[in-house]
């Protein structure tokens, strides 16, 4: 039986908590008084079905049940954790961890707050223990930081199995040793956006300006290395002492405004708005998501590409999902091809016909059976000890045109598999239409000996799975044919 969530707070981050745990398979259930919180969640939701799966280069697991109830009671009944996103008054909260705690005694609650610290939060709590922060980041359901931040009230335990349930759902739950108002990462945003306000303000810079010298240079060195390690290099040879002493008397030189705020009222609110209007307004929110969880995909595609920083979370994401996926028998293979491998269209992919050349199909069905290896565990250790499968023969149907930026997903289906070898079928998608099949053979070859040979007994297993699975489905449409053969 699927686990539950429970989301209480249906806004931007509630539906993004409630997206992430449904696409990982668990059932959740949403409470928010709004009448057009099932609206809102559902819009969250239908981005991020487009946006997580493309992180993922194993099958995704089945989605979960998703249902809107009308009170928390009906919430929290037989939840195993609780994540509370109600708007960011502490009052509302207490209120809140109360009606949740007279029903659902024992079950850990996580708060989104964004700057309440936890002792803060359990203040006449019945159970102060089970309350903590878990803060995310926007869009919840592809950043991977969870910032958990417990106070002394909290049982260590407890704790810690909710940073495995963070863990379950794909995130980074960064433990936060002490609490402190915005904990760690908000501390952080918040000094950038008095700057930044100040900056404008003061009519330095436009709001555009602003984020064109944050997403044009040290914007991109964050998302990778931080700011330390970032700083560690721009030292040079001699390293992190060095880049102190060159840039350590800044500190006091006016190169800061921080500790002095500017006057919040409505010339600020309209000033900011009004040249975020000018700047942003030709695109609906919606729109800005989709563009921003696009970028997103490409840049964490990049770093899982490097197993380096949120990458080396996706991976380790996959890693656990390809091991449920064989595990538990409700989750084992089902009579369906798996979708393997998400890919974008590149400008170095496109032919002087102003379509995808054909050496990229190879490329795409290489990329789905090396997911597909991964999966069965013939991955880089395999290879590593000295077995591998090569390709003995393949036919390419092009069926369909595939564009510059078009996103593709490659699926495969097992015609037939031996211990020596498997006969596949990729078909490469853009949205529902096929563009291409590819079919193909695969031998399983011992390197050093430079012949094939037996897999071993756990790759067979799994390919074996796989294959009962598929020996259900129809033979594809297509399957066997010659080049030239007619229809
Ligand atoms: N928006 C952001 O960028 C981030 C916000 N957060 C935190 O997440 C929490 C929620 O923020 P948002 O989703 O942005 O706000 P939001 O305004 O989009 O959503 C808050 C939701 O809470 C609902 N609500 C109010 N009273 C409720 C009650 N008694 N029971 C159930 N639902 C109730 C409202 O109807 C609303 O849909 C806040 O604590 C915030 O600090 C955390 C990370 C980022
Ligand atoms: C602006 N904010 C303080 C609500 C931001 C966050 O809490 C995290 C985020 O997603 O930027």
């Amino acid at each position: 039986m699927a686990r539950k969530a429970a989301i209480i707070g249906g806004g931007v981050i509630g539906g993004g908590w409630a997206a992430r745990f449904l696409l990982n398979g668990w059932d959740v259930a949403v409470f928010d008084p709004d009448p057009e919180a099932p609206r809102k969640v559902g819009e969250v939701i239908a981005n991020a079905r487009q946006a997580l799966p493309a992180l993922s280069d194993v099958p995704m697991p089945a989605e979960g049940k998703l249902s809107f109830v009308s009170t928390i009671t009906e919430a929290v009944e037989g939840s195993e954790y609780i994540q509370e996103s109600v708007s960011e008054r502490l009052d509302l909260k207490h209120r809140v961890f109360a009606q949740i705690q007279q029903v659902a005694p024992g079950v850990l609650i996580g708060s989104s707050t964004s700057g309440f610290k936890p002792s803060e939060l359990q203040e006449k709590a019945p159970e102060p223990g089970m309350i903590f922060v878990a803060h995310p980041f926007n869009p919840v359901y592809l950043l991977p930081l969870a910032e958990v931040v417990p106070s002394p009230k909290n049982p260590p335990e407890a704790i810690e199995r909710a940073k495995e349930i963070l863990r379950e759902i794909g995130m980074f739950p960064l433990h936060v040793r002490k609490e402190i108002d915005a904990h760690i990462a908000d501390r952080f945003l918040e000094a950038v956006w008095r700057e930044a306000l100040w900056l404008v303000k003061d009519g330095i810079a436009t709001t555009e300006e602003i984020d064109e010298a944050i997403r044009m240079g040290f914007g991109l060195r964050w998302g990778q290395m931080g700011l330390f390690e970032t700083y560690r290099v721009a030292g040079g040879e001699a390293g992190m002492k060095h880049f102190m002493a060159q840039f350590g008397p800044c500190l006091t030189w006016p190169w800061t405004k921080l500790m002095d705020v500017p006057e919040f009222n409505d010339e600020l609110v309209d000033l900011i708005a009004g040249q975020s209007d000018a700047q942003s307004g030709h695109h609906s929110i919606r729109e800005l998501e989709r563009i921003r969880d696009s970028n997103l995909i490409g840049f964490l595609r990049a770093l899982k590409e490097r197993n380096w920083g949120a990458g080396k979370v996706l991976r380790e994401h996959d890693e656990r999902k390809a091991a449920a996926f064989f595990g538990a028998t409700d989750s084992a293979p089902k009579a369906a091809p798996l979708e393997m491998a998400h890919m974008q269209v590149l400008p170095g992919w496109i032919d002087y016909n102003g379509h995808m050349t054909e050496s990229r199909y190879y490329f795409a069905n290489s990329e789905t059976i090396d997911a597909f290896l991964r999966l069965i565990g013939a991955g880089m250790d395999y290879v590593a000890a000295g077995h591998s499968y090569y390709s003995a023969e393949t036919h390419i149907r092009h069926l369909g045109e595939a564009k510059l930026g078009d996103r593709l997903t490659g699926t495969i289906q097992i015609i037939s598999a031996d211990e020596k070898r498997f006969r596949s079928f990729v078909r490469i998608m853009k949205g529902e239409d096929c563009v291409a099949t590819i079919e193909q053979l695969c031998l399983h070859v011992d390197m050093a000996a430079g012949k094939s040979s037996p897999a071993s007994a756990e790759v067979w297993a799994k390919l074996k799975a796989v294959a009962d699975a598929h020996a259900n489905l129809p033979l594809p449409e297509g399957a066997g044919r010659a080049v030239g053969q007619r229809k």
